[in-house]
C-alpha cells in the first residue's frame, strides 16, 4: 500500500495567526474580515445520485478542514501509479487566512425530467428566490447561476486558486465547473476601507461584522429557517466597469454620481468616512447635496425600508476584450475587461439585494458604467461541526 506522507501535509510553523477555524456554527468567509484575494467558482451537478451529492460534499467538507489548516486537500503518498492526490502548488505557502464557503443554487432543488433531482424539492427555502430580471442585466449564460458554488478567499491568490482547483478535481465525477471569477481587494496600509477600480473607497458602509446583534438581524438565517438556520444566503453578481468611459469623468461628476468625496471616502457634505449620510441637505440653489440617483443614496437603508446586506466584493481584471462602445464617439477596441465581483451576504434576498438593487437598476447614476453581466443565488448553509459536513442538516431530512 502506498505510504502517506504526513510531513508534505503540513506546509507552515506558524499557522495560527494566518488560519482561519474552518468548523463552526458558521460558515468562514462571510463575518470573516475580508481577505485580499477570491477565487469563486460555480459548478453543475453532473450526477443524478442524492448519495453522490452527500458523497461530494463530505469530500469537499473533509478537503477543506485540511486546505484551511494549510495542509494538502488530501494527505499526499508515495504512490507513482496514479495522479499525486494534491497537485501540490500551495505546499511551503502559509494558509493565507484561507475560507472556503460554500453556497447551494437553485438548481438543487429542481426537477429535471419529471423527478426531484436530489429529493430536496420541498425543503427549498423561500428565501432562495430566483433573482427577477433587473433593468439592464445583460446576463450571459456562460457566467450565470450554477447548483453549488465556492467562494475561496485568502491573502495570497495562489492559495485561493489552488483551494478551488483541489476541490474541483475531487467534484469530477458527479459536477463540473460552470462559471469561475477571481478578484482582489487589496488592503489598505492603515487598514482603511479598500479602494475599487473606480478609485473609491468601497465598504464604508456596511453592517458591522463584530455585532452579533446586527448580524443576527440582517445576516444570519433564523431559527425560522429550518436547516438554513445559521446559513445566510449569497446574492454574487460579475459586474463590468467601463474604466475607459469612468476615466474621461470629470472629478466633480464621479463624486455625484458615487455621492461620496473620492479622497476621503465622506459622504458629500461631510468630512469623514464614517459621517451618516445626511439626505436631507440641500445646497445653496435647494438641490441635495447627495444627489437624488447617486449610488450611495440608493443603496441607503433609509430609502430601502431599512434594507441592509454585507457585502463583500473584489475588484476583478481578466485582460482585454473586444467593445464596441455605446457612446460618442462610438470606438470600436480593445477595453478592460474588469468590473466588480459583486458578493453580498443576507438572511433573505428578497428584503436584501431584491429589495435594494430593485431601484437602483432603475435609477443609479452609476447603470451609465456598469453592466451585470452574470450570477447567480446560493444558499449558504450552516457552518459544520467537526466530523460532519456542509449541508448535513439539508441531506438529514427526511
Ligand atoms: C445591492 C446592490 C448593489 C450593487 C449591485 C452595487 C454595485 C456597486 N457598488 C459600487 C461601489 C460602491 N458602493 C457603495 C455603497 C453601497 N453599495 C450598495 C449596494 C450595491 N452596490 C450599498 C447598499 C451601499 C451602501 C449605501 C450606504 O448605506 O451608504 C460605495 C460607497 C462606499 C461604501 O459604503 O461602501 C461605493 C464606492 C460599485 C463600483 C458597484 C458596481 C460595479
Ligand atoms: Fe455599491
Amino acid at each position: 500500500a502506498p505510504r502517506v506522507l504526513a510531513k508534505s501535509s503540513s506546509t507552515t510553523t506558524n499557522a495560527d495567526a494566518d488560519t482561519v477555524p474552518f468548523w463552526g456554527e458558521h460558515q468562514a468567509g462571510i463575518t470573516t474580515p475580508q481577505q485580499g484575494h477570491v477565487y469563486f467558482a460555480a459548478f453543475d451537478l453532473t450526477t443524478d445520485k442524492r448519495d453522490d451529492v452527500i458523497a461530494l460534499l463530505r469530500r469537499w467538507t473533509d478537503a477543506s478542514a485540511h486546505l484551511t489548516q494549510g495542509q494538502t486537500a488530501v494527505p499526499l503518498t508515495d504512490d507513482m501509479a496514479n495522479p499525486p492526490t494534491d497537485s501540490g502548488e500551495a505546499i511551503g505557502l502559509t494558509p493565507s487566512r484561507l475560507t472556503i464557503t460554500f453556497g447551494f443554487g437553485p438548481g438543487m432543488f429542481v426537477t429535471k425530467d419529471g423527478v426531484d433531482r436530489y429529493g430536496i424539492q420541498k425543503h427549498r427555502p423561500e428565501a432562495l428566490a430566483d433573482l427577477p430580471r433587473f433593468n439592464g442585466d445583460q446576463l450571459v449564460p456562460e457566467r450565470t447561476g450554477g447548483d453549488l458554488c465556492i467562494q475561496a478567499c485568502a491573502n495570497d491568490p495562489q492559495v485561493a486558486f489552488h483551494a478551488v482547483r483541489q476541490l474541483s478535481r475531487l467534484a469530477y465525477d458527479s459536477a463540473k465547473l460552470r462559471w469561475a471569477q477571481p478578484g482582489f481587494m487589496a488592503a489598505q496600509k492603515d487598514k482603511g476601507t479598500p479602494r475599487n477600480l473606480m478609485g473609491f473607497k468601497d465598504g464604508s458602509m456596511n453592517p458591522p461584522i463584530n455585532s452579533a446583534t446586527m448580524m443576527d438581524q440582517y445576516i444570519w438565517a433564523g431559527n425560522d429557517a429550518g436547516w438554513m438556520n445559521r446559513g445566510s444566503y449569497l446574492v454574487a453578481r460579475p459586474i463590468r466597469i467601463a474604466l475607459e468611459h469612468w476615466d474621461r469623468m470629470k472629478l466633480g461628476f464621479q463624486e455625484q454620481v458615487m455621492g461620496r468625496h473620492k479622497d476621503t471616502g465622506a459622504p458629500l457634505g461631510s468630512k469623514h468616512e464614517m459621517d451618516g449620510l445626511n439626505l436631507d441637505a440641500n445646497d445653496a440653489d435647494g438641490n441635495p447635496v447627495i444627489p437624488e440617483n447617486s449610488h450611495v443614496r440608493l443603496g441607503a437603508p433609509a430609502v430601502n425600508d431599512g434594507a441592509q446586506v454585507l457585502r463583500r466584493s473584489y475588484s476583478y481584471d481578466n485582460g482585454l476584450s473586444f467593445t464596441a462602445e455605446r457612446w460618442p464617439p462610438w470606438r470600436q477596441a480593445m477595453e478592460f475587461d474588469a468590473g466588480l465581483l459583486f458578493l453580498c451576504y443576507q438572511r433573505d434576498p428578497r428584503t436584501g439585494f431584491i429589495k435594494i438593487f430593485e431601484n437602483m437598476s432603475k435609477f443609479d447614476m452609476l447603470n451609465q458604467f456598469v453592466t451585470h453581466v452574470g450570477g447567480g443565488v446560493f444558499a449558504c448553509p450552516p457552518g459544520a461541526k467537526e466530523g460532519g459536513y456542509v449541508g448535513q442538516s439539508l441531506f438529514e431530512l427526511a
